[in-house]
């Protein structure tokens, strides 16, 4: 018997965070060196635009790889709810000793979606545009 065909599935989100460029492993002048105006004390803010995309067996009966409504709800708790309007270096405890980068945060809402979704194996990639130029993807490696 051949299998489902598979299709993968992507929720597009707008947040707004800010944050500051800041490693505690490094000293204040290589933070500064490594990532400039992004080291500002008081930090900056952006308009992430996240997308989280599914890859699954599109079930014959629904027609769907997972309904984007439940989709859309999974990403409110795992990401809508821990990072909108927050500053995300002071309200969010996971970076408290680890970089804000675009990377990690896109790592950060991996392992959230990871716990906290009903259908954890359906998730394939986050990409996170930071700025219309700064794009970050991540699948888990
Ligand atoms: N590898 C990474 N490098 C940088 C990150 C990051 O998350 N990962 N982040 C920053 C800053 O936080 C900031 O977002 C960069 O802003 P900016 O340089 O202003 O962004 P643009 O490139 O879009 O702006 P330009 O107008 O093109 O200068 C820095 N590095
Ligand atoms: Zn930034």
């Amino acid at each position: 018997m051949s299998s489902m065909p598979k299709a993968y599935l992507t929720r597009r989100i707008q947040l707004s965070a800010c944050h500051r460029l800041h490693s505690t492993s490094l000293t204040v002048e290589e933070n500064a060196r490594v990532y400039g105006k992004c080291n500002n004390i008081n930090g900056h803010g952006h308009n992430y635009i996240v997308e989280v995309t599914l890859f699954g067996e599109v079930d014959q009966r629904t027609g769907m790889v997972m309904n984007l409504t439940d989709l859309k709800a999974e990403m409110e708790t795992a990401i809508m709810d821990v990072a909108d309007h927050k500053n995300l270096d002071k309200d969010v405890a996971y970076f408290k000793d680890v970089p804000s980068t675009t990377e990690n945060v896109a790592i950060f809402f991996w392992c959230n979606l990871k716990q906290t979704m009903k259908k954890p194996s359906l998730l394939y990639e986050i990409k996170i545009h930071e700025t219309e130029n700064n794009i970050v993807i991540y699948r888990g490696d």
